[in-house]
């Protein structure tokens, strides 16, 4: 096994359907260890390329290296490297949680225990219920349970935590930091910006099938999307001002020698969601234009 080379290579991926393209030329990397976050809006081309990578949907042209492997061409052994989670589930199964758990554990060489896997996605109440009498957020959870038994090297999970209660995606967080430590490298699909955040180390924002912005979490948007917003009241007044600095601390200075004593002084700095927003809509926005040419 190459310790230093991607573990994800893609290269001007496409894929089209008719004369539609899902997926545009699509270039990234992702390094052995790292948790990288795929982020876009619905039908931006985030499963379609999970997909390709994942060795189940065939790509137009380009080129992918999974492992090391074309996935088009991955056999059973590279599978078995591999752990996902696909968007929607089919175990809606007639078997227990630790029936389901057992025997995929048993289809790999070198599966993680059980009941230490139950247990990490907070299922231990639940090892002998059937999986269809399960709410859809613990289904969920038997799914990711299930992209992890094999002890994967690469973790594919697309949109893992929709339908979690708020406990349960903390709990989430907490098991991808646990991969993450031990090693593993995860690609990630979410709507979710502050779980982008809280795991990823580098992201890349797809629209319309085309990467549009990649990086690491916290340069995403480069330097101008980050800069603060200062907001107050001055005192007695109700107006709230606000004013976009790259030096909040000297414009209070300055408003305090000039006798203006800010009220509700807030410090605003944008969020991931606040940036990706952005990005996203800048992006239609070119494309409109481009469009009426
Ligand atoms: N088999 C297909 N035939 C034609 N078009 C398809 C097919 N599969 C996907 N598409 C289209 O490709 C585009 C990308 O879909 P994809 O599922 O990759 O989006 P996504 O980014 O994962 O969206 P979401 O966030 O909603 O899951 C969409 O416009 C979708 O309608």
């Amino acid at each position: 096994m190459n310790t230093t080379a991607p573990v994800v290579q893609v290269e001007n991926l496409r894929k089209t359907y008719g004369s539609f393209a899902a997926v545009d030329s699509v270039s990234f990397e992702i390094q052995r260890g790292e948790t990288f976050a795929l982020l876009g809006p619905n039908g931006a081309g985030k499963s379609t390329t999970i997909e390709i990578l994942e060795g189940y949907r065939d790509r137009t042209s380009g080129s992918a290296r999974v492992l090391g492997v074309d996935p088009g061409k991955g056999g059973l052994a590279w599978k078995a490297r591999l752990g996902i989670v696909l968007q929607s589930s089919g175990e809606s199964g007639n078997v227990t949680v630790r029936e389901q758990l057992t025997h995929f554990a048993g289809l790999y060489p070198n599966p993680r225990k059980v009941d230490e896997v139950i247990a990490s996605v907070g299922l231990e109440e639940k090892t002998g219920t059937l999986i269809r009498k399960l709410s859809g957020g613990q289904r969920r959870r038997v799914d990711v349970a299930l992209g992890i038994i094999g002890n994967p090297e690469l973790v594919f999970l697309d949109e893992p935590t929709t339908g979690f209660d708020p406990e349960a995606r903390q709990q989430f967080w907490r098991l991808i930091r646990r991969l993450k430590a031990d090693g593993t490298s995860i690609l990630l699909t979410t709507h979710y910006l502050d779980e982008a955040a809280q795991l990823g180390d580098r992201a890349g924002v797809i629209a319309g099938g085309k990467m549009i912005d990649i990086g690491a979490i916290d340069e995403l948007g480069g330097a101008e999307a980050r800069v603060p917003i200062v907001r107050w009241r001055e005192r007695g007044g109700d107006t709230v001002r606000e004013e976009r600095t790259h030096s909040p601390g000297t414009l209070v200075a300055s408003l305090m020698t000039n006798g203006i004593e800010p009220a509700g002084l807030e410090v605003i700095r944008p969020s991931l969601e606040d940036i990706y927003l952005q990005l996203v809509a800048d992006h239609a926005t070119a494309h409109e234009v481009e469009n009426a040419r």
